[in-house]
Parts: structure tokens; sequence; C-alpha cells
């Protein structure tokens, strides 16, 4: 049995079929849907390439792919769709604390606080990001043809050992660095008196995501050591035999 076939219960009223994943119309949607994102990353990585070996340094790395990191992590966003509407059986919740923390740290972090883009965290958790993704994505997008090279399932399964534990440092190094910036400036704080008598402390707030990361990324990365247990460690040989 496939670790396909070897899902949970079906999600009611969902377009995923008894067994066999998602319905057709669906599976055309993730086909394109993984393709893009695969080749979005791919993009990525050879930019980063080439901007490495063009410069030789990390310094402006960050401003040279922002755009398309930011299209491409942005659109990770549907993966919350995907579980909410049921095409895909990954649980919403899990997803939405994997897929909201880097679009946060794109989009909040990164990108608002200029004198961070050179730290070499943004190059950790770059090329954590992009080599997962571009695994990610074509494991899912060889799985949904049904031609699946045993190498990307074992990289799917695998290269998260080490690169969920860099990509998350290197996020919480950067978030770490925004932090005197965040405070000198006061960016994305209200401060009272204002006519809503609200006030909000963005500099806190980051301490708070910064902590959150403690109980949410153990959870995380349990759940993925389960599921290579379950496609390639012994669950899958017991099932298997
Ligand atoms: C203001 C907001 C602040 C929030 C603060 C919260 C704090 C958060 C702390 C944690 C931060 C984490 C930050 C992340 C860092 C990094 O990513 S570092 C780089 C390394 N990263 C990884 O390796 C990522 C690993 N994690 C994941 O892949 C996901 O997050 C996941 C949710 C844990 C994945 O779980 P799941 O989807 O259950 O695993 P899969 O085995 O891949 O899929 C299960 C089944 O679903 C099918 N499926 C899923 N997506 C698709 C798709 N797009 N297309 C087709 N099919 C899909 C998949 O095929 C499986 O199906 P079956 O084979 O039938 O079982």
């Amino acid at each position: 049995m496939s670790h396909r076939e070897a899902n949970g219960p079906l999600v009611p009223g969902s377009v995923r079929k008894a067994r066999g994943g998602p319905g057709s119309v669906a599976r055309l949607w993730l086909v394109t849907y993984n393709i893009v994102m695969t080749a979005g990353w791919l993009v990525l990585a050879i930019c980063m390439i080439r901007f490495g070996l063009n410069k030789g340094s990390n310094k402006g790395l960050y401003r040279s792919v922002e755009k398309i990191l930011k299209i491409f992590q942005t659109g990770a966003l549907l993966e919350v769709l995907h579980c909410a509407v049921g095409i895909v059986p990954s649980s919403v919740l899990l997803t939405a604390f994997q897929v909201s923390s880097r679009v946060f740290l794109v989009w909040a972090v990164a990108s608002s606080v200029p004198d961070i883009q050179n730290e070499y965290s943004v190059l950790l958790f770059l090329t954590a990001w992009t080599i997962t993704e571009i695994v990610r994505y074509s494991f899912y997008t060889f799985s949904l043809l049904n031609f699946l090279p045993y190498f990307i399932k074992w990289a799917r399964y695998s290269f998260f050992i080490l690169l969920y534990p860099l990509g998350v440092s290197g996020e919480l190094f950067l978030i770490y660095a925004a932090l005197p910036y965040v405070h000198k400036t006061g960016l994305y704080s209200i401060s009272l008196p204002n006519a809503y008598n609200f006030s909000f402390d963005y500099y806190i707030f980051l301490i708070i995501v910064m902590l959150s990361y403690i109980p949410i990324f153990p959870q995380l990365y349990l759940h993925m050591l389960g599921q290579r247990r379950k496609v390639i460690g012994g669950a899958a040989k017991t099932k298997g035999e």
C-alpha cells in the first residue's frame, strides 16, 4: 500500500475521493499549483546562486530576491485554504502556523526593517526554505502524477531534520536583530493617547512571536518525524510487508 492510499478518513463533503486522493478538478489545480511553486523556488535558488557567484557576499542578497520571495512565500497561504476545503489531508492548524510565521517574517520583519537585510541569518533561512520548498513541491507534483522517484520522497522526509532547525534559527536570529530598530523607531507601534484609546507595542509583539516558537516548533518537528516514520520509516515497511 502506498502512503497516499494509507491516508486518514475522508473529509466530509470535500472533493477528496476515498483512498485515491483529490478528485480530478482538485488534482489538476494541485498539479498546476505545485509546478508553479516548484518553478518559483527554483528561480529563487538560481538567483541566489548567481548573486553569490557574482558578488561573493550576502550584502544586497535580500533586496535582489525580495520580490520573488514575497510572491512565492505569500502564495503558500493557499495551502491553508487547500487543507480547509479538504483537497489535501494536512492539518489546517499546523499548516497555518508554518505558513503564517514565514509570511510574517518576510513582510513584517525582513522587508520592514532595512537595517537587518544583510544579516547572515537571512542567508540561513533563505537557504533552508529554498531547498525545502523545491523538494517539497516537487514531491507533491510527482506524487500526484503517480511517478515519484525514491530520492525525492527520501529527501522530502529527511532534509527537514537539519533544515528545519537551521531555518528556524535564522528566523529567530533575524527577529532578534530587528528588535533595536523597532524599539528605536516605534515601527508599527501605536501609542496613547489616540482617538481609539488603543495602544500596540510591536517590540513586545515580536518578543511574543519569538517565545511562541517554543511551544509550536516542537509540534511541527514532531509531526514531520511522524510523517517520516509513516512514509519511509518503520510504519511504511510494516505496511508493505
Ligand atoms: C503572526 C504570526 C506568528 C505566528 C508564530 C508562530 C510560531 C511558529 C513557530 C514555527 C515556525 C516554523 C517556521 C518554518 C521554518 C522552515 O520552514 S525552515 C525549512 C525547513 N522546513 C521544513 O522542512 C518544513 C516542514 N514542514 C512542513 O512541511 C509543513 O509545515 C507541515 C504542515 C508540517 C507539513 O505537514 P503535512 O502537510 O502534514 O505533511 P506532508 O506529509 O507533506 O503532507 C501530508 C499529506 O498532504 C498532502 N499534501 C500536502 N500538501 C500538498 C500539496 N500542496 N499538494 C498535494 N498534496 C499535498 C501530501 O501529499 C500528503 O498526502 P498523503 O501522501 O496522501 O498522506
